[in-house]
């Protein structure tokens, strides 16, 4: 298995605070990945610096080998790193629809004087940019929701719009931040399904921050647990639930072990 993000030492501090330590671990291609940890353990704070949003303090973040540093987050999107936020960003005018056709749009190779002159150039990059939007519309089960503006969308549904507007920019890596939270165990499941289906059909990796252990559980091949900004374990479901120093410090409360 080839490894797609690797983490080598990567510390980040804000003034005396040392949000990640030290933090070291790789990603395999294909996979799913689950970080886990307490609040303010970090994990917001990692997927910022993969990203881009922060600089590194200290270490090395290597994307399919190459070292990503000073990149702007829309040259790592470039690259292939895409992800979702914490507090849904969207476009809450918009329609379900615009919101995912704004993002295919980053992925135009037509040119202004194209779409000017409305050349057949521009008009196949146009069809080909609606046949993607109704695809993904159709895998994110979106479809009749198309022409809902997006504020009007329920929690749960605006989570997975946020999702198909990730996967226009055709990551090679998404990052999904809480996709989960505020959804009930029934859409917490369909979600685990949909993010299997999306790795499949999309042949992408994913690295998922989640409190709800079920879904943590039920879909990672690897887990990586974080306490106070450093790892404290990484390895599968069950030698995570089995690891003493995670039950100690994290899953002490037996209710969390799913
Ligand atoms: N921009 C910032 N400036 C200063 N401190 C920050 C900044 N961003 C994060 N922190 C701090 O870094 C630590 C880690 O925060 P982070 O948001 O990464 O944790 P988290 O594990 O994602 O938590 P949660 O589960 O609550 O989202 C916290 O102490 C937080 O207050």
């Amino acid at each position: 298995m080839a490894t797609i993000l690797e983490l080598k030492d990567v510390t980040k501090q804000f003034g005396g605070l040392t949000a990640v330590a030290n933090m070291a671990f790789q990603i395999e291609k294909d996979s799913i990945s689950g970080i886990i940890g307490p609040n303010g353990a970090g994990k917001t704070t990692m997927f910022n610096l993969i990203t881009g949003i922060y600089n590194v303090t200290e270490g090395d973040i290597f994307f399919e080998g190459k070292k990503l540093q000073n990149l702007q987050p829309y040259q790592i999107a470039d690259i292939g790193i895409t992800r979702t936020f914490q507090n849904i960003r969207l476009f809450k005018k918009l329609t379900t629809y615009d919101n995912i056709l704004t993002a295919c749009h980053y992925n135009t190779d037509y040119s202004i004087l194209d779409a000017v002159v409305r050349n057949k150039k521009f008009r196949t990059g146009e069809k080909k940019l609606h046949q993607q939007v109704e695809e993904l519309l159709e895998i994110m089960g979106l479809t009749d929701r198309k022409d809902t503006v997006a504020s009007n969308l329920p929690y749960g549904l605006q989570r997975r719009l946020e999702i198909a507007r990730a996967l226009a920019l055709q990551p090679k890596l998404l990052l999904l931040d809480e996709p989960a939270a505020g959804m009930n165990p029934d859409e917490t499941i369909k979600l685990m399904h949909l993010i299997k289906e999306i790795r499949d059909r999309f042949q992408l990796t994913v690295l998922v921050i989640e409190h709800h252990m079920d879904l943590i559980m039920g879909i990672c091949d690897k887990i990586v647990v974080l306490n106070f900004g450093r790892k404290l374990a990484e390895g599968t479901a069950q030698e995570i639930q089995t690891n003493s120093k995670v039950i100690e410090a994290y899953l002490g409360e037996e209710e969390v072990i799913c």
